[in-house]
């Protein structure tokens, strides 16, 4: 957080520590990585920020939101233990492991903002370094590194935000997801800290089998890198550009219906038969984006490579509960001829290499997971881009008591360059859509999303 940024006053930097279960409770939890957690050893963290609109003077936010608040999430973080814990590798062991001690807190700063919170939480081109001190971030350390912090962001008179770099060693979406809505829960209830069966976090990580060694590759490909023997947790420290931008944009599911309806036409002038995946909506919405980024960066090379993460959660055998608490994602790395997907059937040949890789995943989500860190770690940027969220994490229901969030921002894209996905606000179906791109570039990528919707809307009702 940069504390000299006049735009954010700190007023306090609080240690909270999770509820006793009983009053002389000591407590001691060791939590291993599995081959998923270690796939993240030095990636940076996930950061994202929460806006809540909430007209309440200041007085108000301090003496009776913010109380609920830590009262709340020291609440939650009883269910929660190894989130106060440290990320840390004991000489003796293999690998790194989880571990929380009596006494360990989360850090929590809270922050008054001078902000404009309208702008901040509004969806048009924004640049990225106003949020970096709406954000906690992690300590960088050789040895050990705390696996959360949290910041919340007072803006008076207009409503707050709730941040927090996650360290992804520990979380992959649906986790971090999943303790956030626990703490909104906890809070917006106020009068226990009972959590239902979807949000109560299952920690058992004898469930994960790892018959060809995946974790060996992954621990060594570490080891070697910047190595040799290189046992440092320190985490990447990636600067975004001083010129990137976020912006937010929206496929509506009428949208979605439209181009997915002309990718189908597509398909069938230019192949035949249909082929025999789904369209799903996340393959249209990925689709769409990657082209507009594509088109609005003018790639020259050869190849372009989109990255999808995978929640492997329901795909295992045999399957794992879907409360599983850690990293349970792998990748598949799509790699695409760029100039197919700049010509007019772009977006239904990315579609369709996007749908081949999902509909591939039924022959084994693991197949060739071994192989990941390597392919990751030797990524050179030009072609490269990812994807970050997924609307199934559900963030816009982080109702804390106050209603669903104004805006979820997932503002580390701005260091990855990936594009997010999101649920939407209002809850329709809609896909909201998080971009990262250089000043310069902004104005041809909202012309390229909007005249692209406008054609294959006409195009849509055409074939109707
Ligand atoms: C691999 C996938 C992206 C592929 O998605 P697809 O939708 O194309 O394919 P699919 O087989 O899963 O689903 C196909 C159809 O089944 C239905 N369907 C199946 N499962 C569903 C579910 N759980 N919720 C909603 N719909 C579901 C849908 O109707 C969909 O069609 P239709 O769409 O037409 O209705 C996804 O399965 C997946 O794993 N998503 C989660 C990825 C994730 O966790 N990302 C976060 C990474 S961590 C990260 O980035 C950090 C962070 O966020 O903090």
């Amino acid at each position: 957080m940069a504390q000299s940024d006049p735009a954010v006053k700190v007023l306090d930097v609080c240690r909270v520590a999770p509820m006793p279960h009983t009053p002389n409770s000591t407590a001691q939890t060791t939590l291993p990585l599995t081959f998923f957690d270690v796939l993240w050893l030095r990636f940076s963290p996930n950061q994202r920020l929460f806006f809540y609109e909430f007209p309440y003077p200041e007085t108000t936010l301090i003496d009776t939101i913010l109380p609920k608040l830590k009262h709340s999430l020291s609440a939650t973080l009883q269910h929660y233990l190894p989130l106060a814990g440290n990320l840390t590798w004991p000489p003796d062991s293999g690998k790194p492991i989880i571990q929380y001690n009596e006494g360990d807190t989360v850090s929590l700063t809270v922050a008054k903002s001078e902000a404009n919170f309208y702008h901040l939480s509004g969806s048009i081109f924004r640049e990225a370094e106003k949020f970096y001190h709406l954000l906690p971030s992690l300590p960088a350390s050789k040895t050990t590194v705390p696996v959360l912090a949290l910041q919340v962001n007072l803006f008076p008179d207009a409503g707050l935000s709730i941040g927090y770099a996650a360290h992804h060693v520990v979380f992959d979406g649906k986790s971090i997801s999943m303790f956030m809505q626990s703490w909104a829960s906890i809070c917006r209830h106020g009068d226990g800290s009972t959590l239902t069966s979807e949000l109560t976090p299952f920690f058992d990580r004898t469930v994960i089998n790892d018959p060809s060694d995946i974790e060996k590759a992954y621990l060594d490909g570490w080891l070697a890198h910047n190595g040799p023997n290189n046992r440092s947790l320190e985490i990447w420290d990636v600067k975004a550009p001083p010129d990137t931008m976020l912006g937010t944009f929206q496929l509506t599911q009428a949208n979605i219906e439209s181009i997915k309806k002309w990718v189908e036409a597509k398909w069938l002038e230019k192949h035949i038969e249909k082929p025999a995946f789904h369209p799903s909506t996340f393959a249209i919405t990925s689709a769409y984006t990657w082209v507009c980024l594509i088109k609005t960066r003018r790639l020259t090379t050869k190849k372009v490579q989109l990255v999808i993460s995978i929640d492997c959660r329901a795909r295992l055998e045999p399957p794992i509960p879907s409360t599983y608490f850690g990293n349970c994602i792998t990748g598949r790395i799509i790699d695409a001829d760029t100039n197919k997907l700049m010509e007019d059937y772009g977006v239904a040949q990315a579609a369709r290499e996007i749908g081949e890789a999902v509909r591939g995943l039924d022959d084994g989500v693991l197949n060739g997971a071994e192989e990941l860190i390597s392919k990751l770690l030797s990524i050179q940027d030009g072609g490269f881009l990812s994807i970050a969220g997924s609307p199934r994490l559900e963030n816009y229901n982080t109702d804390f008591g106050w209603g669903r969030p104004k805006k979820v921002e997932l503002v580390s894209i701005a260091k990855s360059g990936a594009f997010s996905l999101s649920d939407s606000k209002d809850g329709n179906g809609g896909i909201e859509i998080g971009v990262v791109l250089k000043k310069h570039e902004t104005e041809a990528f909202a012309s390229l999303f909007a005249s692209g919707l406008e054609y294959h809307q006409v195009r849509g009702k055409l074939r109707d």
